[in-house]
């Protein structure tokens, strides 16, 4: 069964059809991208599977169950994680700090008054595990502020991973970035979803990171679907690349 399902969306905001019957099936341990010109309707597509509105028409299932309508907390709490465009850590936090939050939120301990011996350690294990996956084991006790774009993205890549979500959504992970600090967040993304078997979606602007790491690439151009293949097929699609040159497909 697809984890997530996406059956004939579609947004329209007042006359604008953003998103146009938009269709997407995404298997356990896929990591999927969405990719489009400009305008393309992808933003609103993802806040679509992430409930920040519910579809003008449309179905979408998530593991089973039909969460059209449900509320973005209760995707969540189903196993439904999303990072942003804009950085969403906390600057004047160690990143041991940032990464224990989410870390007390999955062990149930958060906003506890007062934590035992055995949880205190469970935590700071847990702290340890995950700054060590996302390479940042050497930076734990450094402000997030201090630290370059990469590095924040990936302690905002391990918060959402402290939650052990069973699908990242990831919107525009590399923004802003140079050359460096893309290859290097793009590496981080690889490495979670072949040692984690993570499910993930991605939109992106910088085609040499979907090329490196999507299984299957998703079109959109005018908010519907103008193509869908492996790297290889989309990168041989004239109809994509008419798209991308801003000529007629
Ligand atoms: N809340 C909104 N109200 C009205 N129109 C909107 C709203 N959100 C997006 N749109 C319009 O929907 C269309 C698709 O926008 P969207 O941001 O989803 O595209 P995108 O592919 O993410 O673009 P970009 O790559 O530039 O971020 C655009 O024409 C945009 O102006």
């Amino acid at each position: 069964m697809s984890l997530l399902t996406i059956e004939s969306v579609s947004q329209h905001f007042g006359s604008l059809v953003a998103v146009d019957s938009v269709s997407l099936a995404v298997e356990p341990g896929e990591l999927r991208a969405v990719i489009g010109p400009n305008g393309a309707g992808k933003t609103t597509f993802f806040n679509l599977i992430s409930g920040f509105f519910a579809p003008t028409s449309g179905r979408i299932m998530f593991d089973g169950r039909d969460i059209t309508t449900l509320a973005p907390h209760k995707r969540v709490a189903m196993g439904m994680a999303r990072t942003f465009q804009i950085t969403e850590i906390f600057p004047e936090l160690t990143v041991r700090e940032n990464l224990r939050i989410p870390v007390e939120i999955a062990l149930g301990l958060r906003l506890r008054p007062w934590l035992g011996k055995s949880a205190n350690v469970r935590i700071k294990e847990r702290v340890a595990e995950l700054a060590e996956l996302g390479g940042l084991s050497e930076k734990v006790d450094r402000l997030v502020g201090e630290l370059s774009h990469g590095d924040q993205r990936s302690t905002e890549i391990m918060m959402s991973l402290a939650l052990k979500p069973r699908l990242l959504l990831l919107d525009e992970p590399t923004a802003g970035m140079g050359d460096q600090e893309t290859y290097n967040i793009t590496r981080l993304i690889r490495k979670l979803h072949r040692s984690q078997k993570l499910t993930i979606v991605l939109i992106e602007h910088d085609m040499r990171v979907i090329f490196h790491l999507a299984d299957r690439i998703m079109v959109l151009a005018e908010g519907a679907v103008l193509a869908e293949g492996t790297p290889d097929e989309i990168a041989a699609s004239e109809k994509v690349q008419a798209a991308y040159l801003g000529k007629a497909a």
